[in-house]
């Protein structure tokens, strides 16, 4: 679990995140949604500890990130998988050298164990045939599943994943939304990504925290979502009329179900 209490972040006499609490949930996967500009990536970066917050806390499983002296914060980037927008694979690597390459700087063990290490990852996200090809021979697909066994191949407690989706076909990208929730159920992993992918939203989103100029405007599931009276989300979720046809239908198949009581006393919580 990732607790964020009241971080802001400026730069200059801008202030881009103006006071965010949060829970990212273990287990979960956990979307960071918003618009262009909102502060996701700013968000990101401070809790991975790529950019110093001015004030507030950050807690990995209780442990204050923002207080620890930079011994205790490299014992937790160890825990932390990256999975980054385009993949970024080194074109000069076989498949199976770049899922190795975390195992080489920070790994423990012998070549042979670090080797089977890197063959069960390749085999968990399927691409065991593919472990002797360079990047320039996969798809992007391919690609993304390689950055994704390079991501776990430590057996991260936090996945951090950066637009996972962009530049793949929808089909695709389902495929990688299901991989990275699979993932992150078999291992407890607390797993926070930042997309603007509406499929992700509504197919993987547990918990889902809006962003607006700098602030949490929202936090639901993706169930709530289609209960939800906050008019910006809505305005950014079901921004075309096609959707907000979508959206009617849904509540009233689930109003029909009878699964609606539950979500109108949640709503009756909603802002
Ligand atoms: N290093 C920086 N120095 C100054 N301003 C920055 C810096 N990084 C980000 N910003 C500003 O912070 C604001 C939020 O940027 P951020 O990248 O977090 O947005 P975002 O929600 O991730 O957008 P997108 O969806 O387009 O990636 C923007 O106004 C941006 O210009």
């Amino acid at each position: 679990m990732i607790e964020l209490q009241d971080i802001r972040k400026s730069f200059g006499d801008k202030e881009i995140l103006k006071g965010v609490s949060a829970v990212m949930e273990s287990g979960k996967v956990n979307l960071i949604i918003g618009s262009s500009g909102s502060g996701k990536t700013v968000m990101m970066k401070c809790i991975v500890g790529l950019m110093k917050v001015n004030s507030g806390r950050i807690l990995y499983d209780n442990q204050d990130f923002t207080a620890m002296d930079d011994k205790a914060k490299k014992t937790i980037r160890q825990e932390i998988g990256m999975l980054f927008q385009g993949s970024a694979l080194f074109d000069s690597m076989t498949v199976e050298q770049n899922v190795m390459f975390p195992l080489d700087m920070f790994g423990t063990g012998t070549l042979r164990e670090k080797k089977h290490r890197v063959a069960e990852c390749l085999e968990r996200v399927q691409l065991k045939d593919a472990a002797k090809k360079f990047p320039a021979e996969i798809s992007g697909g391919m690609k993304k599943r390689v950055g994704i066994a390079r991501a776990i191949v430590l057996n991260p407690k936090y996945l951090f994943c950066d637009e996972p989706n962009s530049g793949l076909d929808p089909q695709t990208s389902l495929l990688i939304d299901k991989l990275i929730t699979s993932l992150t159920k078999e291992y407890n992993i607390t797993t926070v990504i930042n997309t603007h992918d509406m499929n992700t939203v509504m197919e993987s989103g547990d918990k889902i925290v809006y962003m607006y100029q700098g602030v949490k405007q929202w936090e639901g599931s993706n169930k709530d979502i289609v209960f939800s009276k906050d008019q910006k989300l809505n305005d950014f979720i079901f921004a075309s009329e096609f959707l907000r046809e979508a959206k009617e239908i849904r509540q009233l198949e689930m109003f029909k179900d009878g699964k609606w009581r539950d979500q109108l006393k949640k709503e009756q919580g909603d802002k």
